[in-house]
């Protein structure tokens, strides 16, 4: 493989780069073949090594044949054991994002492979037999008390709603998720302007671009369904805002206030600490869920955020609010259109129980549910 690189770099004039990206089914290598007039220098770096170091050997065009494939010495360099990352090599598809792009560079077949987003730093484990999680409502010396509040008519905040364990699960089982088929990935529109978050979707598929048309998915991978524990825990959620409600106002019917809803999609996003999403609608659902204003059911894990919300796309008019981990943020009805967005993440600020348990990256995992 090195040396057909070589004879194709012999069409290279001089001083000039030329970068390859060869895969095979263990690991990524990037080649990078400087020329000069006499020498040939070749940079060799594993997907792992491009993030931190990299390798590079100056060899000339007969060193290099003696060493048909990757020379021996960067081999035996490697500072640190090759820990094992699960890669998936997404299929070709008609949509840019997803395409793995086995592009045919004329020097050598290029295959670029999606790494997938790692939410946490390391394996997170599940806690021993007879070990025990600190309870969410006591950590630090204070009690984090469940506080409801209605912001305003069919928005609902609750705040330490989710426990330590159920956040705990949020997090690992987005984890496995995030890392399979159809996991993180950055998303973005055709001319290639990107959204500041990782995402993916449980339950039926969204993307800025082509929102729920799932012709225009190609054949990207399904995901899997909402995990039966998350449905439920967004439908108590609802619940509990309703009964807030019906104590607070004299309503026959609550329903016409804030409907219940039965979620069908679950948009996760990682925000890393310099994560952040513009004020935006979410209006890409069903026509009759849009009318019934079905609401959005929203979890925040890990570092809080600054999210603001209004009625018009003004950040100066705009309200503000901190997300903590485990709030649950429910705005529908009334309040189904809202503009919101996410300001900033605030780094150190998630629960160090909460850390320890999961090995989270910094950052806020949000998960939005709703009913198309
Ligand atoms: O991260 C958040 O709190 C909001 C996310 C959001 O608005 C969305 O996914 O549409
Ligand atoms: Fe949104």
């Amino acid at each position: 493989m090195l040396c057909k690189m070589l004879q194709d770099s012999s069409s290279l004039s001089n001083n000039s780069y030329v970068d390859f990206e060869t895969t095979d089914d263990k690991e990524t290598s990037s080649m990078l073949i400087f020329k000069s007039k006499r020498r040939t220098r070749v940079d060799l770096k594993t997907q792992a090594e491009k993030k931190s170091s990299s390798k590079s050997v100056s060899l000339s065009i007969s060193d290099l044949e003696k060493h048909p494939t990757r020379p021996k010495r960067l081999q035996d360099e490697d500072p640190e054991p090759k820990k094992h990352v699960r890669r998936y090599v997404p299929p070709a598809s008609s949509n840019p994002k997803f395409t793995s792009a086995k592009q045919s560079t004329g020097h050598a077949e290029k295959q670029t492979v999606i790494s997938p987003f790692d939410i946490c730093t390391c394996y997170s484990r599940k806690p021993l037999m007879g070990e025990t999680i600190i309870p969410a409502r006591n950590i630090g010396n204070h009690i984090n008390t469940v506080t409801r509040e209605i912001l305003q008519p069919g928005m609902v905040l609750l705040t330490n709603y989710i426990s330590l364990p159920e956040q705990v699960n949020i997090i690992s089982r987005c984890r496995e998720l995030g890392l399979g088929p159809g996991g993180f990935h950055q998303p973005g529109y055709q001319d290639g302007a990107k959204l500041r978050l990782q995402t993916m979707c449980l339950g039926k598929r969204w993307d800025p671009e082509t929102k729920y048309e799932e012709h225009a998915l190609g054949n990207v991978p399904k995901t899997l369904g909402i995990p039966d524990e998350f449905v439920l825990l967004v439908k108590k959620a609802l619940t509990d805002a309703q009964l807030l409600i019906k104590k607070n106002e004299k309503l026959r019917d609550v329903e016409e206030m804030l409907p219940g809803m039965s979620p069908d999609v679950c948009i996760v996003n990682f925000y890393t600490t310099n994560g952040k999403l513009g004020l935006h609608q979410d209006r890409d659902e069903s026509k009759d869920s849009l009318r019934k204003g079905l609401p959005v059911v929203s979890f925040s894990v890990g570092d809080s955020a600054e999210f603001l919300y209004g009625d018009e796309r003004d950040i100066s008019k705009a309200e503000s609010i901190l997300l903590k981990s485990g709030d649950v943020l429910i705005f529908g009805g009334k309040s189904r259109h809202i503009y919101h967005g996410v300001t900033s993440i605030n780094p150190n600020t998630a629960p160090r129980a909460l850390l320890k348990e999961t090995n989270l990256r910094p950052g806020r995992l949000n998960l939005t549910f709703r009913q198309f």
